[in-house]
């Protein structure tokens, strides 16, 4: 149910733009692994080729590997769309679908496979992944109840609740509590915590203590200046990261002298 991640010399272009260069990375499953560095550097551009979701801009195109356990998601053959099943994504913006309801978006991801439920496997499933998205005693006794309804926290963790649903192997989050409130946002931290004991977990976050707390490993990711590449500059424990990094760059940036 989870699997390791491996890059190697991967380069993502959006066009004829180089926008991230040269990674080479191993994410160990079971872990949460956070992505920071300065505006621009290519954070996002690399977590979203993690689940093929680059592809989908008009000319934007990735070289080189990245494997799933020993899949090359970018082998020849390989379905996107079976991909992004194995790989589910939450948003900086909590993105309930607005016309259904709490149970119906929990089971988004199945309608859109085709999956054909029972009414009680679609209760199990429904039960199942909101409990492992802490808002199961929260919304219980509303579930045909829109998920628009509830508090932006409520909704994110409902977003949540839908990616778990279909029983991915990672989970990437893109600043998943930028747009949530501090007790939201510990809230989802906390979940975060219980998720990676059964998912590889890799979250983009601009809030150095929210990396500090809630990731084993960090990736520090800068650009030399406008139009270049984006590089992963240094990848290591966290508590190293931040306390003892061997990179002048990482230096800077953790203790707050540039970004
Ligand atoms: N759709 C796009 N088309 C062309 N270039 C893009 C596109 N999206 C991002 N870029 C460029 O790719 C580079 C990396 O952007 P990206 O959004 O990945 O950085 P980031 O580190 O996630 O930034 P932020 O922290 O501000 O979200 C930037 O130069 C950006 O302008």
């Amino acid at each position: 149910m989870s699997k390791n991640i491996t890059a190697k010399n991967l380069n993502v272009y959006y066009g004829d733009f180089l926008a991230v260069e040269g990674i080479n990375v191993e994410i160990a499953k079971k872990s949460v692994t956070a992505f920071i560095g300065p505006s621009g550097c290519g954070k996002t551009t690399f977590l979203r080729t993690l689940n093929r979701m680059h592809e989908v801009l008009p000319g934007a195109r990735v070289e080189g590997q990245l494997f799933l356990d020993d899949d090359d998601i970018y082998g020849p053959g390989v379905d996107p769309v079976t991909v992004r099943a194995m790989v589910g994504m939450v948003f900086q913006r909590p993105n309930p679908f607005p016309t259904m309801s709490i149970r119906e978006n929990v089971l988004a991801g199945y309608k859109l496979n085709g999956a054909r439920l029972s009414r009680s496997q679609a209760d199990d499933v429904v039960e199942g992944a909101l409990r492992g998205a802490n808002l199961w005693n929260e919304v219980k006794d509303r579930l045909d109840k829109p998920g628009s309804g509830l508090s932006g926290g409520q909704q994110q963790r409902l977003c949540i609740a839908r990616t778990v649903a279909v029983k991915p192997d990672v989970i990437l989050m893109d600043e998943p509590c930028s747009a949530l409130d501090p007790i939201s946002t510990l809230a989802i931290e906390d979940l975060i915590a219980e998720l990676k004991q059964e998912y590889t977990i890799v979250i983009v976050t601009h809030n150095m203590q929210q990396a500090a707390r809630v990731s084993e490993k960090t990736a520090f990711f800068n650009i030399a200046g406008t139009g270049k590449p984006g590089k992963m500059i240094e990848y290591d424990d966290t508590s190293v990261i931040f306390n003892n990094p061997s990179n002048e760059q990482t230096e800077r940036y953790v203790s707050g002298k540039f970004g």
